[in-house]
């Protein structure tokens, strides 16, 4: 079990089936599951970045911060060579993660 297995990094290793021992079914209900935990994660990053930006607000910083960008991003990278994902596709994902929330706070101010 290695970080670039995360699906079946769990506690109970070993009786976890590997997807080649999956249905069709099974592995579709385990990407939806997935999809939803996503879209969790995302909601959670808005909230979060929503809070940082009230906290800027109040000590009169300016919200966008680009030096904090870079280092999201580099990190994205850095997490999907871990992972052993396309970094390029990773950090087109967190390029719009950033500018969703740059969006909703410009329409917030
Ligand atoms: C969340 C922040 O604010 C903005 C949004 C960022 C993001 O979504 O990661 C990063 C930098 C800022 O432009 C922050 O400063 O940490």
């Amino acid at each position: 079990m290695t970080d670039s297995d995360p699906a079946h990094d769990t506690d109970d290793a070993g009786l976890e089936p590997t997807p080649d021992e999956m249905s069709l079914d099974e592995l579709r209900s385990e990407i939806r599951e997935i999809d939803s935990e996503l879209v969790r994660l995302i909601a959670r990053r808005t909230y979060v970045a929503d809070s940082i930006a009230r906290v800027k607000d109040a000590e009169g910083l300016p919200t966008v911060d680009e030096t904090q960008e870079q280092r999201v991003m580099d990190r994205a990278g850095e997490n999907a060579d871990r992972f052993d994902v396309d970094s390029n596709l990773v950090k087109a994902i967190f390029r719009l993660l950033i500018e969703l929330n740059k969006v909703e706070q410009r329409e917030r101010r």
